[in-house]
């Protein structure tokens, strides 16, 4: 089982993942860059208050923003995770600079855009897919999980959940809309060094204990029929499940 904080609110889970963001920073502080990987959804209001605050601790300017997953629509859509995260925090940062958040490309099918942020991560990372080395490990993935256990654009039950090659995959059926997206896959996500869940409110509070709360022995037991969340676990890096009580309210 995943190392779960439960809070009484939003306002003080926000406060603790940004300590914990904090933290992590100062642990890497001897990287030249530090990836970060967010999530739309109710994540970028959770997180803001939390990161704001800390805004003139953590060193900004080696950070590069992904999106671990993200709607195929233009950046001022109001689907657009990039720009919920904009509005919430990114844009409120001066230490965060334009060029240091991956947009998608949504002017070319989503199967194009899908590969050319693949193109982007490896731009940045030095990593190439093709050379056959593993993926690249960012240093922070910030995930949220929907109600019914889905976080990024995996779902239940869908193809992509098999995906082992490309680090980056394009739906076209997601069950929520809008259903083109472009996601992050496992091979990537359980290589990070660090992959935060924030989860909040009622809606999550029966695929929590199906996820935070399910045991290693459980996760193998389920195999493929685990939820989406559930299967987020990192191979040699931390998970934390950040929750409050009345999503925990069944843990
Ligand atoms: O569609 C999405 O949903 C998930 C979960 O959203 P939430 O509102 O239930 O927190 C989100 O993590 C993902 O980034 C987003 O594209």
């Amino acid at each position: 089982m995943a190392g779960i904080f439960k809070f009484a609110s939003k306002d003080d889970l926000s406060e603790a993942v940004g300590d914990h963001v904090l933290r992590v920073t100062q642990e890497a502080a001897e990287k030249d860059k530090f990836l970060v990987a967010l999530s739309g959804g109710s994540l970028p209001k959770l997180l803001a208050a939390g990161l704001l605050k800390h805004q003139d601790e953590i060193d900004f300017s080696k950070w590069h923003v992904f999106f671990a997953d993200e709607r195929h629509v233009p950046h001022d859509h109001e689907d657009s995770n990039m720009l919920a995260c904009k509005n919430e925090f990114l844009a409120k940062i001066p230490g965060i600079k334009e060029d240091q958040v991956y947009g998608i490309d949504y002017s070319v099918p989503v199967e194009e855009a899908a590969q050319r942020y693949q193109v982007a991560i490896e731009a940045v990372t030095g990593v190439s897919a093709a050379s056959g080395a593993p993926p690249p490990s960012f240093d922070l993935v910030l995930l949220g999980m929907g109600p019914d256990g889905h976080t990024c654009s995996l779902f239940p039950g869908h193809e992509l959940l098999k995906e082992t090659e490309h680090w980056v995959a394009p739906i076209k059926d997601s069950p929520k809309p809008p259903s083109e997206r472009i996601t992050l896959t496992y091979p990537v996500l359980n290589v990070a060094a660090n992959v935060f869940f924030l989860a909040a409110g009622k809606s999550k509070e029966d695929v929590l204990p199906l996820t935070a709360g399910l045991t290693a022995e459980g996760l193998n037991e389920l195999g493929e029929a685990a939820l989406p969340a559930a299967r987020v676990r990192p191979v040699s890096g931390k998970l934390a499940w950040f929750v409050d009580e009345e999503a925990a309210a069944k843990l």
